[in-house]
């Protein structure tokens, strides 16, 4: 399976997003991958927050930002799993690219900065256009908050 992260596979005029653009200097350059465990087939992305990441308190990280991270790590799944389900490698024509309709996220307790942030995806349907798409964000073991995600496919 290609180690290549999914956002990497993006056409150049989709790789400005800053959550996960890499032609974006400014931006966080999320990278998602698949992630096979014993159970499921997950999608992955690790992301550690930067001092200016922070909330209220210099200790735990802006919810926009988990927000974001959640954001963009669902839609590249909801790509990642539309070009599986195709039985074709990511970045093929035609290209198929999601963007975020809804995106619910519930912060579970507030989520520390100094370590590695792990973001899990999981598909749960696929539906003509439409994603829907399981997500968490932890650390240290630690569940900080869950999401759920409707992604749409670009006509
Ligand atoms: C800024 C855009 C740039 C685009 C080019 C770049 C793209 C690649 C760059 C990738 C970089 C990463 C991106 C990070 C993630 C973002 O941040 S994306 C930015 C934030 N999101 C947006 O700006 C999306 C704005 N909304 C829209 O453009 C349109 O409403 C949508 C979502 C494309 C849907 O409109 P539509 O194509 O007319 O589709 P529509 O027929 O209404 O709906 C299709 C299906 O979805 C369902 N649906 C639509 N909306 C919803 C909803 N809110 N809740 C539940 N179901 C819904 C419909 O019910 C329908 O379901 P079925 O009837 O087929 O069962």
């Amino acid at each position: 399976m290609s180690k290549q992260a999914f956002q990497d596979s993006y056409p150049a005029e989709f790789s400005h997003c800053y959550g996960c653009g890499r032609d974006n200097p400014h931006g966080l350059q999320l990278k998602s991958y698949w992630h096979l465990s014993a159970d499921k087939e997950h999608t992955i992305a690790h992301f550690t927050p930067k001092p200016y990441h922070t909330g209220g308190v210099p200790d735990n990280a802006y919810g926009g930002l988990i927000a974001s991270l959640l954001d963009c790590h669902g839609t590249a799944s909801a790509a990642a799993a539309a070009y599986k389900a195709q039985g074709r490698d990511m970045g093929t024509a035609p290209i198929l690219r999601f963007v975020t309709a809804s995106l619910s996220v519930d912060f579970l307790r507030p989520t520390p900065m100094e370590n590695k942030l792990t973001i899990l995806g999981e598909v749960i349907q696929l539906e003509g256009r439409k994603a829907t798409v399981k997500l968490s964000l932890s650390t240290n073991d630690q569940l900080c908050a869950t999401g759920t995600m409707i992604a749409v496919a670009l006509k």
